[in-house]
């Protein structure tokens, strides 16, 4: 099949990939010049682990390309995906500028039939405006498919090429037999659904994956209070297969471009409706507050916090990428900065990216792990980042002005950490801190 890509994100991007892989035609289209001429270099302008590859197999192959003019890879495609941002509004609805500019490039392009495959998180009724917006312009026939996509970032080609299940939206029998078609050497599960229902399908996974974090990471300040672990209450919860053990994971809660954005959006689409969503809103709320639960475990070490210096190991949302997006690293570092605290910064991989959303004078950026560490007081680690796991413990210690580790992802265990000298506080697992064996080293 011909298809055309708009918008060269994540989703766009791997979409195209793998489409291009499974031996179909693919053009991407992005407005911005810097990353098609990239991406026509063979650069990718994300991290993303093995995109590299497959993309520039394909484009050598031939098979898929890039440009920046979109009325050509419209009138050369049967299928049209729309893959182009739809970031939060101040009041937290979806910003729907992006894709109802592309739906009208989209559909003063049309030449001759195509299927409008949305693959961007819109809310309910969207694919609907998008239908009207097209039918307006042009004259031309065409369908509108809602395809959500479920990928994650720092995993994205593992999960397009091998998706759990492929929701698609339609009210159009032959439009769905193409789009079944194209899908199907990737999944038996297709489920095909009118367009409202997959619209809501994206929200409600969403949704529910933000619940389990925000529940787990009540549970483990509870756990905190009465003497309980919270990995080992997550993982004799997870054997149960209704539970399931994955969105378990106690931490300084979820960030990213998806799941802030898109529980606040639904709490939007359901007040619309005069539906009060009060499980969801308590979900936000619960991981705003969860954030600051790194610095209110350093505020009871250092009553004159202020006067510290403070290193931070991981500023990306999650291992694996660079992205850096709501991530919980930019409030707590703001927090921090705000009250006077000197950081020194390190990521892996976002360093870059992260400078451009937070500077300060009294943040500084580091190339390593250790020179981060080097005399500061306190060590948050924000992000699980796999080399932090290897840290030799007893050169970490050494280089600190005060071993003092506060573990926002629970990395460590309290095997490791014996005898290490630290004043260690991890999420959810109290005994490891106030353990006295630790033996902690006086604090100066
Ligand atoms: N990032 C993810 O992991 C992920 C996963 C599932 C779903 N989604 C959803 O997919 C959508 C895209 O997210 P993303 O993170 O991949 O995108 P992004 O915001 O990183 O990139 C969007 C791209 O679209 C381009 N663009 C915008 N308007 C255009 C137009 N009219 N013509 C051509 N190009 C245009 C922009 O230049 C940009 O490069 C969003 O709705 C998001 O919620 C994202
Ligand atoms: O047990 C867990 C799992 C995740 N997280 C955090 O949750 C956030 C999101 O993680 P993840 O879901 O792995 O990454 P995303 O790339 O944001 O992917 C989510 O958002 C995408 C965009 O909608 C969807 O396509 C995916 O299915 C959905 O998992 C990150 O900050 C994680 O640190 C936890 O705190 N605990």
């Amino acid at each position: 099949m011909r298809i055309a890509v708009i918008g060269t994100g994540y989703v766009g991007l791997v979409s195209g990939v793998c489409f291009s892989d499974l031996g179909n035609q693919v053009v991407c289209v992005d407005k911005d010049e810097r990353k098609v001429a990239m991406l026509r270099a063979g650069e990718v302008p994300i991290y993303e682990p093995g995109l590299k590859e497959v993309l520039v197999k394909n484009a050598e192959a031939g098979r898929l390309s890039f440009t920046t003019d979109l009325t050509e890879a419209v009138q050369q495609s049967e299928i049209i995906i729309l893959a182009v941002g739809t970031p939060s509004l101040p009041s937290g609805e979806a910003d729907l500028r992006y894709i109802e500019q592309a739906a009208r490039d989209v559909a003063l392009s049309i030449n001759e039939y195509k299927i409008i495959m949305t693959k961007s998180t819109v809310p309910v009724g969207t694919n609907h405006k998008i239908k009207q917006l097209v039918s307006d312009l042009s004259m031309k026939p065409f369908d509108v498919v809602s395809v959500p996509e479920f990928l994650r970032e720092g995993s994205a080609v593992k999960d397009t090429f091998n998706p759990d299940r492929i929701v698609i939206g339609t009210d159009d029998a032959t439009a769905a037999t193409k789009i079944i078609e194209l899908h199907q050497q990737l999944t038996d599960n297709i489920i095909v659904t009118d367009v409202r229902s997959a619209e809501m399908i994206k929200y409600a996974s969403n949704a529910f994956l933000a619940t389990k974090i925000s529940f787990i990471n009540e549970i483990a300040n509870i756990c905190e209070k009465v003497g309980a672990d919270v990995t080992k209450v997550a993982e004799g919860m997870g054997f149960d297969k209704r539970i399931g053990s994955s969105f378990l994971k106690a931490g300084i809660g979820y960030g990213g471009s998806c799941f802030p954005k898109d529980t606040q959006a639904l709490i939007q689409i359901a007040g619309n409706v005069d539906y009060d969503f009060k499980l969801l809103k308590s979900v936000v709320d619960v991981n705003r507050d969860q954030r600051y639960s790194v610095i209110h475990k350093l505020e009871a070490i250092y009553p004159d916090l202020a006067t510290r210096k403070v290193a931070v190991w991981g500023l990306a949302f999650k291992p694996n990428t660079d992205d850096i997006r709501d991530a919980p690293a930019i409030e707590i570092i703001q927090e921090l900065v705000a009250r006077g605290v000197k950081i020194n910064a390190y990521d892996p991989i976002a360093t870059d990216n992260f400078r451009k959303v937070v500077e300060h004078e009294n943040i500084t950026w580091c190339e390593g792990a250790m020179e981060a560490a080097a005399g500061a007081d306190a060590l948050c680690l924000l992000t699980e980042w796999p080399e932090f796991e290897k840290t030799d413990l007893s050169a970490l210690r050494a280089t600190m002005n005060n071993a003092v580790l506060i573990d926002g992802r629970n990395v460590f265990s309290e095997e490791e950490l014996r005898d290490k000298s630290f004043i260690y506080r991890s999420i959810g697992r109290p005994n490891m801190n106030t353990h006295n064996d630790l033996s902690p080293l006086p604090i100066t």
